[in-house]
């Protein structure tokens, strides 16, 4: 058995533990870094990089498909899926490559290749033939699809979001289980690719939003350009020869059998620590199985093992994931020694089309009572009609006792940039008139947010009705 000791250990080299280790490496300390599979990290091989080059063709496609509303026929859209998918996979290959050609420059002896598990606090056995002695340990190991009981028996013909990338053609029809952040996405990517898409849910949750009110219209939108079931009433799936069979109940409250060639389990993912042999640690876990940690610190209990990116299933998204790593590493290098370190606001967008956003507290965050909703709706907004992109609502949430913005969640045009606008606001504990007391130039989709932003302060000026904000918003738990 070959024994390596060092300062800290990473395992997994995403982008979490990228971060991590290049945080301990400038801390001046010894690190290695452990990946059980290739190199390329989950957002550029599987993730958020291929994804939006699907939705890129799918956006090109619906171009073209809406052209004649302004009087621009182009004639029929023909979709080549094995053009498509080239591109997809081209490009991606392209960005898997740059983070590949970055991870190899790290010296060979920091780099591990074998599966990471704990033998006590401070030992990893990786693969069969190594131990690592290390102070500290980051905990990096990402996140996987889940897949549900339901699907055990379809074989192949079960795919989740990492099988998309490698198809050469698009197929005809997929039955896409989740309407959550991957599922639309990728679901409406491929019915605008003209695949026939049919979408169920459950609980009527649509995206990240949290709103009723956006839920809700979320769902509405989305079903009209695609079958979409947000609470899904399914008898049966099966898989008959190639295809997956379905019994459900339709839009029209008849049951229906719907064949597919394949299902997209898109029903949410669960963090990579179950085989992490986290019971030699003595850590607590929480109900996942992932180590109770501090947001702050990436900190387990006061153990020197640190969790960071989509295996800590707090934001599971890119940013934090770097945010997290680097927070985590560098208090890894320094245990026991740790820093808070410092955490942006919630930010998360969904590459939709209308595209949809959470910005700061949530909706089901805030305290009912304790908070103003100011609202536009995207569908008379002057820029948005003028590129046809008119649908969609806006709900910002303002504390009525400071004025400040608490949060907003969103479906409509232009998301993306506007809750950029929203979120950075969010952090400097911008009040909703200081927002107001920015430009807002003419003709923009950000008039909206204007208008949602003038809304709240109206509202603001009323005063909250159910309870004294300053007081009873302030001593609740
Ligand atoms: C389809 C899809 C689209 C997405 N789109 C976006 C987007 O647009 N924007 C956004 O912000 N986020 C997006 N995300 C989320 C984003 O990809 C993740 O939050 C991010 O990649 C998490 O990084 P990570 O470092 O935690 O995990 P990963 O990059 O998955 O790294 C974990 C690594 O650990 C390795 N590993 C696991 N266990 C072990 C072990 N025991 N020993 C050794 N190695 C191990 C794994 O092989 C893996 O390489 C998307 C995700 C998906 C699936
Ligand atoms: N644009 C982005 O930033 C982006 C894109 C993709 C993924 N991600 C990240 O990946 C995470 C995981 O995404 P996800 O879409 O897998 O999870 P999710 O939690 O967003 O969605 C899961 C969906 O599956 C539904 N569901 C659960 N059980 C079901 C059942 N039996 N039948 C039908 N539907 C069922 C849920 O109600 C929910 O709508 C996201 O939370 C996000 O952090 C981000």
């Amino acid at each position: 058995m070959k024994k390596i000791e060092t300062d800290v250990a990473v395992i997994g080299a995403g982008s979490a533990g990228l971060a991590a280790y290049r945080a301990v490496r400038a801390q001046g300390k010894r690190a290695v870094i452990i990946e059980s599979w290739e190199y390329g990290t989950t957002c550029a091989r599987v993730g958020c990089m291929p994804s939006k080059l699907l939705i890129a063709a799918a956006e090109a496609a619906h171009a073209v498909d809406t052209a004649p509303a302004f009087g621009v026929d182009t004639g029929i859209v023909d979709v080549d899926g094995r053009a498509v998918m080239e591109r997809v996979r081209r490009e991606r290959d392209r960005f898997v490559g740059f983070v590949v050609e970055s991870t190899e420059a790290i010296d060979p002896a920091d780099r591990l290749h074998g599966y990471a598990r704990f033998e006590d606090a401070n030992t990893l056995r990786v693969g069969e033939g190594v131990r690592v002695r290390a102070d500290s340990v980051v905990i990096a190991t990402g996140s996987s699809p889940m897949l549900l009981p339901i699907f055990q028996d379809l074989g192949d013909r079960v795919i989740v979001n990492d099988d998309i990338f490698s198809w050469q053609d698009l197929p005809r029809s997929v039955a896409v289980f989740g309407p959550g952040v991957i599922g639309l996405e990728l679901g409406q990517a491929l019915h605008r690719l003209g695949v026939r898409v049919v979408m169920f849910g459950k609980g009527g949750l649509v995206g990240p939003v949290t709103d009723p009110k956006l839920r809700d219209y979320a769902a509405a939108a989305f079903a009209q350009e695609f079958p979409l079931d947000a609470d899904a009433d399914v008898d049966f799936i099966r898989r008959e020869g190639e295809q997956v069979v379905i019994r459900y109940r339709g839009a029209d409250d008849e049951w229906r059998i719907g064949r597919f060639d394949y299902v997209l389990a898109a029903t949410g993912r669960v963090p990579n620590v179950s085989d992490l042999g986290l019971e030699n640690t003595g850590l607590a876990l929480d109900a996942r199985g992932v180590p109770l940690f501090d947001r702050e610190t990436l900190q387990a209990g006061d153990s020197a093992i640190f969790v960071a990116g989509d295996a800590n299933n707090d934001r599971p998204l890119l940013h934090e994931a770097s945010d997290e790593g680097r927070i985590a590493g560098a208090n890894a290098a320094r245990f026991p020694f740790v820093k808070r370190g410092v955490r942006t606001s919630p930010l998360a967008v969904v590459f939709s089309d209308p595209q949809m956003a959470t910005i700061g507290s949530r909706y089901a965050d805030l305290r009912p009572g304790c908070f103003v909703i100011g609202e536009v709706s995207f569908e008379n907004q002057g820029r948005s009609r003028v590129m046809l992109q008119n649908k969609g609502l806006l709900r910002v949430y303002a504390d009525p006792c400071s004025g400040r913005l608490l949060g907003a969640e969103m479906i409509g045009p232009r998301a993306e940039h506007m809750a950029h606008l929203l979120a950075w606001a969010h952090q400097q504990g911008l009040s909703i008139d200081d927002m107001l007391g920015m430009p807002f130039y003419h003709p923009v989709v950000e008039e909206g947010l204007r208008t949602a932003l003038r809304d709240a302060a109206a509202k603001l000026r009323e005063g909250p009705s159910l309870v004294d904000p300053c007081n009873d918003c302030r001593t609740a738990a």
